[in-house]
């Protein structure tokens, strides 16, 4: 297990965004992390990327707590933007790899011209949606073993969702594992082994999603509509 969540619970004031949540993940997966808004589900993110501190419980990213070493491994996209407006697209490129260890700009940059976006334009001038793809492209330029990324295809046009969902899939490897939160929830089908449905602060299930399809016989979203009902 590359990471676990251990009794996790999260309290802002009097809101419980997370409430003993326990679960594991296995490395080499792809996991779409699956609730209606408000369910806790950035709240999660921010904790496993050392953000935010839980109220109580733990999580083990390689048998370890999260420190500054896990840091290092986890890449995380958060659905806040986080660039200065005054930066070009290369720009983000070079802050990262003043941060990051593992930043490739080699690979940055075959990224930004996959994704159509030139290293010159400024971040101000970038549409929601090219903001986006700058994000994801600046976040899988890192050699990472856990990405989250949270909410990956807001904002995105469907042609260049499949496109993006497919650079995205290209980390993926058996030393590599993928957390996706997303309201996409058939959009995701395609493209996870496994889902993790939240409701309110809580873990409703872990589920593979080849064994719903052929011993339960439902699909992800319908499984989804089911659960949350
Ligand atoms: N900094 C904060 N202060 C107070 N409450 C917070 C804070 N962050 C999150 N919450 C609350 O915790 C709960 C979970 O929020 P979270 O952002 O984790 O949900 P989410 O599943 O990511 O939602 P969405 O799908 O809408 O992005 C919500 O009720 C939210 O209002």
């Amino acid at each position: 297990m590359i990471l676990k969540t251990q009794n996790i619970s999260k309290k802002f004031g009097g809101k419980q965004a997370l409430c003993d949540v326990s679960f594991d993940l296995e490395q080499g997966q792809v996991y779409a992390l699956l609730g209606e808004n408000g369910s806790g589900k950035t709240t999660w993110m921010k904790i496993v990327a050392g953000l935010t501190k839980p109220s109580g419980g733990e999580i083990l990213f390689e048998d370890g707590p999260i420190n500054w070493m896990s840091r290092s491994k986890i890449a995380y996209m958060s659905t806040e933007p986080y660039f200065y407006s005054w930066m070009t697209a290369e720009d983000v490129g070079n802050y990262y790899q003043d941060f990051f260890d593992d930043f490739r700009m080699d690979r940055y940059l075959q990224l930004l011209g996959k994704m159509e976006l030139e290293h010159t334009t400024k971040v101000r001038a970038l549409s929601s949606g090219m903001m986006a793809k700058l994000k994801i492209a600046v976040t899988m330029s890192r050699e990472a073993r856990l990405y989250l990324l949270d909410e990956p295809l807001n904002g995105i046009d469907l042609i260049a969702r499949d496109k993006i969902m497919g650079i995205i899939l290209e980390s993926v490897s058996p030393d590599v594992t993928l957390v996706l939160s997303s309201h996409l929830v058939e959009e995701m089908e395609a493209v996870v082994s496994k889902a993790i449905f939240i409701q309110n602060g809580h873990l409703l299930e872990l589920a593979d999603v080849e064994d719903l399809r052929s011993r339960k016989g439902t699909s992800l979203a319908d499984y989804y509509r089911r659960l949350m009902a």
